[in-house]
């Protein structure tokens, strides 16, 4: 396991009855990244992550949250995560607040932590009110805090957007993308909303069918960058020192483009490249196209 690692699923197979609904799930997910889990309905996103939270059982494989076997070592691979799967199982007839404290006593949080995740929910005097009166979005809200109150390193989200209204969405995006920076932890979320999945992930994990797909070159977290300079060629050779030759195409003599994953690398072969008088006329990073790429993985056949 890569110290990179916060979990790592290996060779997950699931069957129910006769049915194989996963067949030799292998991912990883790595410090600080939010992954984004799509494939089409009945692919197996939701299986996976019940197993993933111990609450259905593989047939056969290994599931590691923070170096924890999630079977062999139960207690310490859950203290190490929280998920959000379906509609958090919230009192409808507590108030926010009172949801909160009765999850932080059983978990023996301390008062600062509960204080600090009640100014999270950002539900002000409303945190007072019933969760019965609460909308889809404040009672995400409330349930996300919850599973932060015992600061898990990984969280699962199960289609978190669902429901939920496009400023909801967005308040939703903002908020993962500071916890990922504040509370340095690590994200799979699975949805169906495409331009959700593009604006939120790092990264991509396709499924289909039961079974992890190739990730496209385009998801794996890499940039594609169009450079246009004077000499091209020149500039493909430098590039070339530092990367595979079948992520640098060369269009035309003034172009090239490139598949970058690491900013140091870009970086050092632009300096190279001003250093050898070439001149940059003009970079653009290119925007992932998650649609088409789907409909490239996917095609139109739902198995
Ligand atoms: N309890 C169950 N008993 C039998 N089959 C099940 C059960 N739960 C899920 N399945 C089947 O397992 C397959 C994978 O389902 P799963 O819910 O993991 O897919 P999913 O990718 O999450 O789909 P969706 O996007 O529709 O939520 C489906 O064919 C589903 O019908």
């Amino acid at each position: 396991m890569s110290e990179n690692h916060v979990v790592t699923v290996e060779n997950l197979n699931k069957f129910y009855g006769k049915r194989q609904v996963l067949k030799d799930v292998s991912f990883y997910i790595d410090k600080n990244e939010i992954v984004g889990f799509i494939g089409p309905n009945g692919a197996g996103k939701s299986t996976t992550m019940k197993c993933m939270c111990n609450l259905i059982f593989p047939d056969s494989g290994t599931i590691r949250i923070c170096g924890y076997d999630i079977l062999k070592e139960r207690d310490k691979a859950l203290s190490c995560q929280a998920a959000l799967i379906e509609s958090p199982g919230l009192y409808m007839d507590m108030s926010g607040k009172e949801n909160i404290k009765l999850i932080a006593k059983m978990r023996k949080v301390p008062d600062a932590r509960v204080n600090e995740l009640i100014e999270f929910t950002g539900l002000d005097k409303k945190i007072n009110l019933k969760v019965g009166k609460y909308s889809m979005g404040m009672k995400q809200r409330l349930g996300l805090a919850i599973a932060l109150l015992s600061k898990p390193r990984f969280i699962i989200l199960d289609e978190p957007t669902n429901g939920l209204d496009p400023t909801g969405i967005i308040d939703l995006r903002n908020t993962l993308h500071n916890l990922v920076k504040e509370e340095k932890l690590s994200i799979l979320f699975s949805s169906h909303q495409l331009g959700e999945i593009e604006k939120l992930a790092n990264r991509i994990i396709c499924i289909n069918n039961g079974r992890i797909i190739d990730t496209p070159q385009a998801l794996d977290g890499s940039m594609h960058y169009i450079l246009q300079l004077s000499d091209a060629v020149k500039a493909k050779n430098i590039f070339a020192k530092r990367i595979k030759e079948d992520k640098i195409e060369l269009i035309g003599s003034d172009s090239i483009k490139v598949i970058i994953d690491d900013q140091p690398v870009l970086s050092q072969s632009l300096k190279e490249i001003l250093d050898e008088d070439i001149t940059l006329l003009d970079i653009n990073k290119m925007e992932l196209d998650i649609e088409s790429i789907y409909k490239e993985v996917y095609g139109d056949h739902h198995e």
